[in-house]
C-alpha cells in the first residue's frame, strides 16, 4: 500500500497531556495551550474531559477551557465523555464534537471507567441518542489495543469486535491505543489487518504511547497499512492515570518531523509547535519529551 498524501493530527495533549500532570496547571495555562496549538495549525484538537471530577482533577474545569478558548474556524475542539452526564456537559461547553471511550480489555475497563466493555457500550447508547440530536461527531477510543498493564496480551480479534460495535453505534472513526506503549511495528501491521476486516482503514487512527520507544515505527507500520489519521501529543505530554508505567503519548513534534520529511502534508507549522513544546514544559518545570523539540530548541 502506498503512503498517503495527506495525514490528519488529532492533538490530545490538552487532555491526554495535562491530565496526568502531577503539577496543578491554571485554567489560563489551559487556555493558552489549545490557543497555541490552533495557532500552529493543529486542526483537531483534544481540549479537556468531562469525566469524573474525583476520578481525574486535572480535568476539572474543562467547561471553562472550552468557554475561554480562541475559536479558529475549521478547528475542531473535542471533548471525552464518558457517559451521557459528559455528554450534556461537553454540549453545554460547545465542545465542537466528542469522544468516547472503551477498553479492548475487561481489567482496563474496570480500573478506568469502574465497569465492564460491555457496560460502557450501554452507557454510550443515550450518548449516541443525543449527539445524534445534536447532529454531532462522536469519535471512538479503544485502550489496550496492544497489551493491557492488567490482562497481559490482548487479542486482535477481540479489539476488531469491540471496534465493530463503536462503529455501528455511530462512531465516525475507531482510534486504536497502545495505551502503555508496548506494541511493536509487526504487531501494529497484524492488528491493522485484523481490525480492517470489520472497520474500514478510512475509519481507523492510531494512539501510540512511546514507553517503549516504539511510537514512531508503529506510526510508520500503520501508515503502510494505510492508516492516515493520528493522535499525539505536544512534547510528549501524558500517559494515563490508570495504567501504570505508561508514559506520555508520541510527541507531536516527532511524528510532524517524520511526516515532513516523508513529504506527507499536515498543515501544521513545526517552528510554532515546537515552541509551544518549549512553552508547556517550562510551564510546567518538565524535561522535554519531545526529540525533535530538543534538537531544534538548540539551534
Ligand atoms: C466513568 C466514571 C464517571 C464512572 O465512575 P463511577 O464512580 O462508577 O460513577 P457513578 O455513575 O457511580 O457516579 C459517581 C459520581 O461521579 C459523578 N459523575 C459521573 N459521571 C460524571 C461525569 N461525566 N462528569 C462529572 N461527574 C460525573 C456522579 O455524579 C457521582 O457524583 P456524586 O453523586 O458521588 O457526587 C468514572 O470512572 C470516570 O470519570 N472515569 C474517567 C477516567 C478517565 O478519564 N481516564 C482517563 C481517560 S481514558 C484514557 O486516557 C485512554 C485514552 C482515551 O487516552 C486512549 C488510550 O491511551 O488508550
Amino acid at each position: 500500500m502506498s503512503l498517503p498524501q495527506q495525514v490528519r493530527l488529532v492533538e490530545v495533549g490538552p487532555r491526554d497531556g495535562l491530565q496526568n500532570e502531577a503539577r496543578p496547571v491554571t485554567l489560563v495555562q489551559r487556555v493558552e495551550l489549545v490557543d497555541r496549538l490552533s495557532a500552529a495549525g493543529l486542526g483537531h484538537i483534544e481540549a479537556g474531559s468531562f469525566v469524573s471530577p474525583r476520578w481525574v482533577p486535572q480535568m476539572a474545569d474543562s467547561a471553562a477551557v472550552f468557554g475561554n478558548i480562541r475559536r479558529r474556524s475549521g478547528v475542531r475542539y473535542s471533548a471525552l465523555v464518558p457517559n451521557l452526564q459528559g455528554m450534556e456537559a461537553a454540549i453545554a461547553a460547545g465542545a465542537t464534537e466528542v469522544a468516547v471511550f472503551a477498553s479492548a480489555s475487561e481489567g482496563f475497563s474496570q480500573r478506568n471507567i469502574n465497569c465492564s466493555i460491555s457496560e460502557s457500550l450501554q452507557r454510550f447508547a443515550p450518548v449516541m441518542a443525543l449527539a445524534g440530536e445534536q447532529g454531532m461527531a462522536v469519535r471512538g477510543y479503544l485502550s489496550c489495543v496492544l497489551g493491557c498493564p492488567y490482562d497481559g496480551r490482548v487479542d486482535p480479534q477481540q479489539v476488531a469486535a469491540v471496534s465493530a460495535e463503536l462503529l455501528a453505534m455511530g462512531c465516525y472513526e475507531i482510534s486504536l491505543g497502545d495505551t502503555i506503549g508496548v506494541g511493536v511495528a509487526s504487531a501494529t501491521r497484524q492488528l491493522i489487518e485484523t481490525v480492517s476486516r470489520r472497520v474500514p482503514r478510512e475509519q481507523l487512527a492510531g494512539h501510540f504511547h512511546d514507553t517503549y520507544g516504539q511510537a514512531q515505527s508503529n506510526i510508520y507500520a500503520a501508515l503502510l497499512e494505510g492508516v492516515s489519521v493520528f493522535d499525539s501529543s505536544v512534547a510528549g505530554l501524558g500517559g494515563c492515570p490508570y495504567a501504570r508505567g505508561a508514559s506520555g503519548n508520541v510527541a507531536s513534534e516527532d511524528v510532524l518531523y517524520m511526516l515532513n520529511g516523508m513529504g506527507i502534508d499536515t498543515g501544521v507549522d513545526i517552528e510554532q509547535l515546537v515552541r509551544t513544546g518549549q512553552w508547556i514544559c517550562q510551564v510546567l518545570g518538565r524535561d522535554n519529551g519531545s526529540r525533535v523539540g530538543r534538537a531544534m530548541g538548540k539551534v
